[in-house]
């Protein structure tokens, strides 16, 4: 039974158990109509959105990928990966109907009842490979973010079938698979501007061998500005394809001081970023750049990431081509799930995670 609305969580064990243990997460909160934000969700002042550091006037490119083989284009990725680590791609292969339908589905996972929804937690789900939870990480974090996702990382077609909710499978299988052929466009243009210029099966497969899809909810929030959706990290993955709705709030920083630029929603586009094992496999060349999710006080927000990443077992270190031509690595090799489970065993904490693989 949800608590009374009088002081319905004075105490933090109430909290957890309606929100975690129960299933119901923020969204639950949200739907009970509370008025003032549970204490455990308000964060220090330093990590919540000041408007003064927001720089209006500057914009992430917008790269139309209909010529993506013209050298122009090409080198426009490249660029916007070297001095961004973020871009948006219009006029690319994913059909819009297969992101309408990948959104419909993910309003309908967070539309089951928290019962159904808690099946796939990390206390009940059959597989790590399926995880419904809130926040990024409960127990390491000191305040919570305002998120509920769902996490559904692939490993076969017989996989999801037996694994993953039906309500969105479907969608998300036909996201993740139209979303291939983008996928690799950027990581060939991506290749050849370190003069790599043969992705062979062992290179695709560091690059792109595993991927995971998060469905993210974000519900209207009763006190927005002293809480985030999301806060300040950067992407453990190789790239991130991001498909967001139509509210905004994603925010990534700018390249000087604590300036931090929106991610306009554009009809029909992705946004594109750099994540960590990039980073290290270019040896810095392309950045993963810090971003954050505020959070909403008027409507709910969606927004469907697939992590593009190498697989757990693989070892990322600057790629052999780059330290042959002379280049002096500032990355050690690391085995990637360590580097995923590093990332996953503390709060968000901005660009440290990328220090674990440092030389
Ligand atoms: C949720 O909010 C997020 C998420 C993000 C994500 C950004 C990304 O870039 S995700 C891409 C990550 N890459 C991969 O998943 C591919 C490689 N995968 C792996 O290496 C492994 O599958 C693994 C992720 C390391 C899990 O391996 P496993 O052997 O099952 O290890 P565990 O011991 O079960 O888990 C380790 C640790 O991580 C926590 N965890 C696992 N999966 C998830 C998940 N999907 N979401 C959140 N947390 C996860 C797990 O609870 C363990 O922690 P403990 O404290 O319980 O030990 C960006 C921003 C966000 O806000
Ligand atoms: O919701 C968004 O726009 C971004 C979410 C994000 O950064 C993530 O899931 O890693
Ligand atoms: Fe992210």
């Amino acid at each position: 039974m949800a608590p009374t609305l009088a002081d319905p969580f004075s105490d933090s064990s109430a909290l957890t158990d309606f929100v975690i243990n129960q299933g119901n997460g923020v969204k639950g909160l949200s739907e009970m109509g509370l008025r003032a934000l549970p204490k455990r969700y308000i964060q220090p002042v330093e990590e919540r959105m000041c408007m003064t550091n927001i720089i209006v006037q500057e914009f992430i490119p917008i790269i139309d990928m209909s010529k993506w083989e013209d050298p122009k284009v090409a080198k426009s990725i490249c660029d916007a990966a070297s001095k961004w680590g973020f871009f948006q791609i219009v006029n690319h292969d994913v059909p819009v109907e297969v992101l309408e339908k990948v959104k419909d589905a993910t309003y309908r996972f967070f539309g089951l009842p928290a019962e159904v929804k808690n099946k796939y937690s990390k206390e009940h789900s059959s597989s790590n490979n399926v995880r419904f939870g809130t926040s990024f990480s409960p127990q390491a974090e000191k305040a919570l973010e305002w998120k509920d996702y769902l996490s559904l990382f692939y490993v076969s077609e017989e996989e999801a079938s037996a694994l993953w909710p039906s309500v969105c499978r479907e969608q998300v299988l036909d996201y993740m698979k139209k979303s291939e052929v983008v996928i690799k466009q950027l990581l060939q243009v991506l290749m050849k501007g370190l003069h790599v210029n043969e992705i062979d099966e062992t290179k695709e497969s560091l690059l792109m061998g595993s991927m995971r899809t998060n469905l993210n909810y974000y519900p209207i929030c009763p006190s927005p500005e002293l809480t985030v959706g999301v806060g300040r990290h950067s992407d453990v993955s190789t790239l991130t394809i991001l498909l967001q709705d139509e509210i905004g709030g994603l925010y990534v920083r700018g390249n000087q001081g604590d300036n931090w630029i929106h991610v306009p929603p554009i009809k029909g586009s992705l946004v594109i970023n750099v994540g960590d094992a990039l980073q290290i496999m270019s040896n810095g060349r392309y950045r993963s750049v810090e971003h954050r999710v505020v959070a909403n006080g008027r409507k709910n927000r969606i927004s469907v990431p697939i992590f593009v990443n190498p697989r757990p077992g693989d070892m990322i270190g600057p790629l052999p081509e780059l330290v042959a031509s002379g280049e002096k690595p500032i990355y050690k090799q690391v085995l990637y799930s360590d580097y995923v489970k590093h990332f996953f065993r503390k709060a968000h904490d901005g660009k440290k995670t990328v220090e674990f693989a440092e030389l």
